[in-house]
């Protein structure tokens, strides 16, 4: 009887043991971007232009590619403002990112000035969003909800990813999902399956890209505080922003940190605070813990808190019922004609 018992509490010491050496004690070396060659999309607004100045003041050479020139032309004034030494390369390209000639193309141009040479680290922040509701989406909109999200990370993933192993140099593939690479709500069927897209190649990423030294991350941001979140407000359903304000949301100054320290500690899924390490926890699968003790809190915190959280959701969801049929008349979408158009305003 209980003759198992010692073992029982054997193994859990020394598993105990194990957690608390990997928490306090092996910490591993920091990547330092200092002389590095950091490819940022999205390098003219909200996150990338954050990141883009961090990396700028840590002494890396930085190009942007984004689309809109003027936006480049200002970023790149804001970077220079914080460069570190007078021979840092800072560079901007102004590229389409989702189509995969013109990914491609904005690669190779800013290889151009390293002597053709690879970016050391590709940063994957170009994205956006236009939320709504479902039926009021058509053909159009969700395929431009994969271009703003997968697309514009994937093509670019692919050229670096072929370039850095061409010239077997070593590398760093960076993706930005979202939390709602995690989960999701109300509002999202156009952006949502884009970030959980991108959370699958990234994790086939790290699997197939140890054949060679090239690493990859992932960022799983809640809310952040950019000129994209503006904008994507202006076709928020109330009743989605309602849901989101559980979460604190951060600047973008904050969200290009915890990004770049999650990089620099070598984290593969890189989240950002308490809600969203909540969601990393209990639902990362097989990818790897980044700290073995805490990740466990975490998700023990989830399955208690998670369900809850998701009942508030749904009831505040119901309870906008009536409204949302009230708007839905409004809009004239139960007469036929209506069916099948799109009531967003949508710049590109
Ligand atoms: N803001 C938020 O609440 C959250 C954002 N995220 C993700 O973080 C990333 C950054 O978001 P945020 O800082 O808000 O974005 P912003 O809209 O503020 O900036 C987006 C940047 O990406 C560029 N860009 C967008 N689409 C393309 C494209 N197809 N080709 C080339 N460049 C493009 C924009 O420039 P231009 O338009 O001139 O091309 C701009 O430089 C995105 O991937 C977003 O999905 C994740 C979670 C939350
Ligand atoms: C204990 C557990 C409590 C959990 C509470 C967490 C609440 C999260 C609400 C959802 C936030 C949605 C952010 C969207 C970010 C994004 O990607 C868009 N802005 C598109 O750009």
């Amino acid at each position: 009887m209980f003759s198992w018992l010692p073992t029982i509490l054997a193994v859990s010491l020394a598993s105990g043991l194990v957690l608390l050496l990997q928490t306090f004690v092996f910490s591993k070396k920091r990547w330092d971007p200092r002389g590095q060659h950091c490819y940022v999309t999205g390098g003219s607004a909200g996150l990338g232009l954050s990141l883009a100045i961090l990396l700028t003041r840590k002494g890396a050479d930085v190009s942007i590619v984004a689309r809109d020139e003027e936006r480049l032309q200002k970023a790149l004034e804001l970077m220079e403002a914080e460069r570190r030494t007078p021979n840092q390369l800072l560079k901007s390209y102004s590229y389409s990112l989702h189509d995969a000639t013109c990914a491609r193309d904005a690669l190779e141009a800013a290889c151009h000035p390293h002597g053709g040479k690879c970016p050391d680290v590709v940063f994957l922040c170009a994205g956006s969003s236009t939320p709504g509701f479902f039926i009021e989406e058509d053909d159009a909109s969700l395929r431009r909800g994969m271009d703003n999200t997968y697309w514009a990370a994937a093509w670019s993933a692919l050229a670096a990813a072929k370039r850095m192993v061409r010239h077997r140099a070593k590398g760093k593939i960076v993706f930005v999902s979202s939390v709602l690479g995690y989960m999701s709500i109300i509002g999202y069927s156009s952006y949502s399956p884009g970030k959980f897209a991108i959370r699958g190649l990234a994790e086939t990423l790290r699997s197939e890209l140890q054949l060679y030294p090239i690493d990859v991350h992932i960022f799983f941001p809640g809310t952040i505080y950019s000129p994209g979140y503006e904008n994507e407000n202006k076709t928020k359903p109330k009743v989605t922003l309602k849901i989101e304000e559980a979460d604190e949301g951060l600047k973008p100054e904050q969200a290009a940190q915890v990004l770049l320290d999650g990089v620099q500690r070598n984290y593969f899924h890189v989240s950002a605070d308490f809600n969203i390490n909540i969601f990393r926890t209990t639902s990362r699968g097989p990818t790897p813990l980044n700290n073995a003790l805490f990740d466990w809190i975490y998700a023990v915190i989830g399955w208690i808190a998670l369900p809850l959280w998701r009942w508030s959701v749904d009831r505040t969801i119901k309870n906008h019922r009536k409204d949302h049929l009230d708007y839905l008349e409004q809009k004239g979408f139960f007469s036929e004609d209506a069916v099948g158009s799109n009531h967003k305003v949508i710049a590109r």
